[in-house]
């Protein structure tokens, strides 16, 4: 894949990384292998030791933080206050508030706005993971990244609260590399939002679509307008680069004019690009599930509806994933989503047969997510169950579904259908 450089929103950089900051993630990438379900005693305070660890890396490389795009950390106020939890605090009934303990009430997750916020995307402003980090946390301050690992460092290094990033695509599905960024970091899944994706063909203005030679974009945006390219009769070779709007901004800052790019409306705007057509996906109902990871997990509910994201493996392979389902189906878990990767680790498995040869079995790391959250005595008990047919299993996070009414957006193209 090409990677352009994006000459005004230059994103985070995984190459500004300093030495110590790269020593500190190979060190917590580590960690993430060994971190498995039943959050014991032992993992709160293995978190709290990382914690201290990276605010006193913090300190001693304060200088350094401001370098990284610009994205200072300054806001590490660690000045305790006295803790009130009640505003109005001139009468009798405001001591005893005062003196109130913590309800459940008080422990609730995260509220869904995100004033201060600071959120992580890949891309450059106008890509759809920008939108979908307003959608997560409006009024948040989104923080451009060049590649999703930088986005997961950039929570790590506490210089983002939180990054937003795309998992899957109703017509392009999984975004493959944030599956293994998952399991390589230790960051948590707390939310996840669902953002309908409207692509538009853009390019300079005065151009027209019988002189385009290319058109350039994510490979998502590619595999997502792939119909209806062809239903354009446009005579184009196809390029992937890192994101949707990034070749938007190339197009413009090289005044490449035999050259489109599929991004957004949004993106045509910031670039000054002129929309050739809108509504290029191949299907109206375009959506794009985002995940919002932070460093801290939240504490599941059974008040609204819940998602819980889990990864496992077997050292003997494939054989354990009916198993592994069953646990589901007889406690009425429905799953929304399963996907296979390579398990890095052991990627290949060789069983000697008498007589016969050696098998080659590839070895893969399931992804699961299931409809129930974890504070469920069923999805504890469905979990129980997994753990004894595995070998490695790691809860991902537990989060609330995202339940916003959505209408599929309009498509310049006839619904593509097989
Ligand atoms: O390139 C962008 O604009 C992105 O936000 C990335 C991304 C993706 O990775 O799937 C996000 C949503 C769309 O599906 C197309 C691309």
């Amino acid at each position: 894949m090409r990677t352009l450089i994006p000459s005004s929103h230059t994103p985070a950089t995984v190459t500004t990384t300093p030495t110590w900051r790269r020593r500190h993630f190979i060190h917590c990438a580590k960690r993430s292998d060994s971190f498995a379900i039943g959050s014991s005693s032992s993992d709160w305070q293995s978190s709290f030791a990382i914690l201290s660890s990276k605010v006193n890396s913090q300190q001693q490389s304060e200088s350094l933080i401001p370098a990284v795009n610009g994205y200072n950390n300054h806001d590490s106020n660690l000045n305790l206050v006295p803790f009130d939890n009640n505003s109005n605090n001139n009468n009798n009934k405001s001591i005893q508030s005062k003196t109130k303990p913590l309800s459940i009430t008080d422990l609730s997750p995260a509220p869904m706005h995100g004033s201060n916020l600071r959120v992580a995307y890949q891309g450059v402003p106008g890509a759809y993971s920008e939108a979908a980090a307003g959608k997560a946390y409006p009024n948040c301050q989104a923080i451009p990244c060049d590649q999703f690992e930088v986005a997961f460092q950039a929570v790590e290094l506490w210089i983002a609260d939180r990054a937003v990033l795309p998992v899957e695509n109703s017509l392009g599905g999984s975004i493959h590399r944030n599956y293994d960024l998952l399991l390589r970091h230790r960051l948590h899944i707390v939310g996840e939002v669902q953002f309908p994706v409207h692509h538009c063909l853009l390019a300079l203005p005065g151009v027209r679509k019988e002189f385009l030679t290319r058109v350039i974009s994510h490979p998502q945006g590619l595999a997502q307008c792939e119909h209806t390219l062809t239903e354009l009769g446009l005579n184009v070779a196809r390029e992937a680069v890192d994101d949707t709007a990034g070749a938007a901004e190339f197009i413009a800052a090289n005044n490449v004019r035999d050259t489109a790019a599929i991004a957004s409306a949004r993106a045509a705007e910031i670039y000054g690009l002129e929309i050739l057509e809108d509504g290029i996906q191949d299907d109206a109902s375009n959506v794009t599930r985002f995940v919002m990871l932070a460093r801290e997990p939240i504490i599941p509910r059974t008040d609204r509806p819940f998602k819980t994201s889990i990864v496992f493996a077997h050292e003997k392979g494939t054989c354990v994933l009916f198993k592994v389902l069953s646990a589901f189906a007889f406690r009425n878990i429905s799953l929304t989503k399963i996907e296979s990767r390579p398990n890095h680790n052991v990627p290949i498995r060789l069983v000697d047969e008498a007589n016969v040869g050696t098998a080659k079995h590839f070895e893969y790391m399931f992804y699961i997510d299931f409809e129930a959250s974890m504070a469920e005595a069923r999805a504890q008990n469905a979990l129980a169950e997994v753990q004894e047919f595995t070998s490695f299993l790691r809860v991902l996070g537990s989060y609330p579904m995202d339940m916003t009414s959505w209408s599929p957006s309009s498509s310049s193209s006839s619904t593509f259908s097989l």
